[in-house]
């Protein structure tokens, strides 16, 4: 490979705007456009790596410092990313104390800021240096152990439509707001995916509601691997009650008390494993929960991590611990879905489906969208990550977070949302219940 088949000449950062479904959590309720950042990376001899990450103004603030420092290094220089990413500086004020809401992973900080952002800049770079090489992106972290990947269903509780004056699309999948809106959401996703594994977002209703739909699933689709994910939202107590009364038929219990010392608390007390994608965001978070006995599944997300090659770095910490991992996700395209199974394709012991949103994302920047078939994404043996940019699509995603009218989208925040509905909301406290 020539010096100039390797060189980055340009970098295009487009942020757009995704519609995305009235989905119900813990803190409120999904906006009807959220913001992503498409990223392309292009090589001196034409070549561009496509990746994607969150879009809000605090990623996109030190996305474009990062961006105008790349030309001239080479695409293979994936180590370099990250002590480029030391040196862009960080806006204390973007860092706070609170819980990001756009992924729902703990307490913010510049760190988290910076490998969110190196991971979209790590896969394009993956992506353009397959193409040079001829190569999927599995082959780059060491070639697929797998030829598919399992996804889980992701159900939600949601609204049939956005708040009444919010205009947004529509879709045809009705509300899911009781055990049986539940079950027929399930059905629908096993019909149209194949999904063989659910996973409920609760933290919603009163636990005993939440409890009373996973039983529903569980007699709607017996011996089923069932999931429910408060996001922090219980007690330590509740969290207990929980997993007495459902222990039978849950695979895992995600993050049902916030913070490893309510986790280990929980996982003391009960045999239901306990999944994370919480309290074990980082890699400095790693001993205190594993030591503890706080998590039983790490739920990994490429964007948390920094990017695929971290994501395996993870999953060896993980396995010498005797820790599962598994996959996180929240709204996302097709790019991080392509990427997401390519290094899933690369993990040996990877022994439960991993989450997506993308079938909640009805738009897409790519020219063919990924396909579940029998819950699976077969793993792309193209070069790079076997995806291709629909360039008009991307203009016109792109045009919708240009436009004035839709600029208080271009923040997630689902606790604006949730007063469209209830003008009373504030994000709630945690413990919830
Ligand atoms: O597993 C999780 O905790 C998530 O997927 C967090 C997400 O932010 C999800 O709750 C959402 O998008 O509402
Ligand atoms: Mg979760």
């Amino acid at each position: 490979m020539s010096t100039a088949a390797h060189t980055i000449t340009d970098v295009r950062l487009t942020p757009v705007l995704v519609a995305d479904p009235p989905l119900l959590n813990t803190q409120g309720l999904h906006q009807p456009y959220t913001p992503r950042l498409i990223i392309e990376v292009e090589t001196a001899d034409g070549t561009t790596g496509v990746g994607e990450t969150y879009g809000d103004a605090k990623y996109l603030d030190v996305a474009r410092p990062f961006a105008a420092a790349l030309a001239g290094r080479a695409i293979s220089d994936l180590n370099g990313l990250f002590t480029l990413a030391d040196s862009v500086a960080v806006d204390a004020a973007r860092v706070d104390t609170a819980v990001d809401v756009g992924g729902l992973r703990g307490v913010q900080t510049a760190d988290k800021l910076r490998l969110s952002v190196v991971s979209g800049f790590e896969v394009a770079c993956l992506d353009a240096l397959g193409k040079t090489l001829g190569l999927p992106v599995h082959a780059l972290l060491g070639g697929k152990v797998r030829d598919s990947v399992e996804y889980s269903a992701y159900l939600f509780y949601r609204h049939a439509e956005h708040p009444p004056g919010v205009a947004g699309e529509r879709d045809d999948w009705g509300a899911a707001l009781d055990p049986a809106g539940v079950v027929a959401q399930a059905r629908l996703f096993a019909q149209r995916y194949g999904f063989t594994s659910f996973k409920l977002k609760g933290g919603v209703f009163p636990p005993e509601q939440e409890i009373a739909a996973i039983r529903a699933l569980a007699a709607a689709f017996p011996g089923r691997p069932l999931r429910l994910d408060p996001n922090g939202a219980w007690s330590v107590e509740t969290s207990l009650k929980v997993a007495a009364e459902l222990g039978d038929v849950l695979e895992y219990l995600e993050d049902p008390a916030l913070g490893t010392p309510a986790m280990a608390e929980v996982a003391a007390r009960t045999e239901v494993p306990l999944a994370t994608n919480m309290c074990v965001t980082t890699f400095d978070e790693i001993p205190a929960a594993f030591t503890t006995g706080a998590v039983q599944v790490v739920l990994s997300d490429h964007h948390y991590w920094g990017g695929l090659r971290n994501t395996r770095e993870l999953a060896a910490v993980c396995r010498t611990f005797g820790i599962a991992i598994s996959m996180h996700s929240n709204t996302h395209l097709g790019i991080s879905l392509a990427a997401m199974t390519h290094v899933a394709a690369t993990v040996p012991d990877l022994r439960h489906a991993c989450d997506s949103h993308y079938p909640w994302q009805s738009e897409d920047v790519l020219t063919e969208r990924l396909r579940f078939e029998g819950g699976h994404v077969a793993v792309s043996d193209a070069p790079g990550l076997g995806v291709e940019l629909d360039r008009d699509r991307l203009d016109a995603l792109h045009r919708r977070w240009l436009d004035e009218d839709f600029a208080p989208l271009r923040e997630r925040d689902d606790a604006a949302a949730m007063r469209r509905l209830d003008p009373e909301w504030r994000t709630p406290l945690v413990p919830r219940w």
